[in-house]
């Protein structure tokens, strides 16, 4: 288990993703659009959705990569390579987070080329990705809107009684 939590809302993931489209419009090939959108699913999709609404950009690819099951670590699995997208080239990869790097090492052994951006990243995978927006530190885990819910929570004062 992480010894610390991050929750990002709704809201805050897309102030994140648009902050990240800033960063990535004028970063294209030569300076232009970029050719498509690469989203690594699951976590990349939501992500992919709200950039290539800021970047008008309409062609998205999809890699599917299992890396985790709940907090566990496993070795990384392609189960879906992308159809499209040749080795990259002018293709922006994008993901939700960078973690250990597992799954980004993966996706760019089957897309050299490509341009990787990620929201959110923490220090082992971080030289894996070319542009991003918040850095978390390794020992936190990022808790996403679609992993979460609101519920009750006991008053401070309660809470204290043990
Ligand atoms: O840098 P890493 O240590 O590889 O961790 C990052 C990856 O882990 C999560 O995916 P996950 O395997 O949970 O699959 P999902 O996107 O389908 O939820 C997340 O969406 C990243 O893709
Ligand atoms: N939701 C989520 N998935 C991850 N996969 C690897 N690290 C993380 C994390 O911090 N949060
Ligand atoms: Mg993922």
């Amino acid at each position: 288990m992480a010894s610390r939590y991050y929750t990002v809302t709704w809201e805050q993931l897309h102030r994140d993703c648009k902050a990240l489209a800033w960063r990535l419009v004028e970063a294209g090939p030569g300076g232009g659009p970029w050719k498509g959108i690469v989203a690594i699913t699951r976590g990349g999709l939501i992500p992919a959705a709200v950039v290539a609404r800021e970047l008008e950009c309409r062609l998205i690819e999809s890699v599917s990569i299992v890396t985790y099951q709940d907090e566990a670590i496993g070795r990384p699995l392609v189960t879906k390579p992308p159809a499209a997208a040749g080795d990259g080239a002018g293709w922006l990869l994008l993901d939700d987070l960078v973690d250990t790097g597992t799954t980004l090492r993966e996706a760019k052994s089957l897309l050299p080329a490509a341009h990787v951006a990620t929201v959110y990243a923490k220090p082992a995978g971080k030289p894996l990705v070319d542009t991003f927006v918040t850095e978390v530190s390794q020992d936190t885990w990022i808790l996403f809107p679609w992993d979460t819910e609101p519920q009750f929570v006991a008053p401070i004062a309660r809470s204290r009684l043990g």
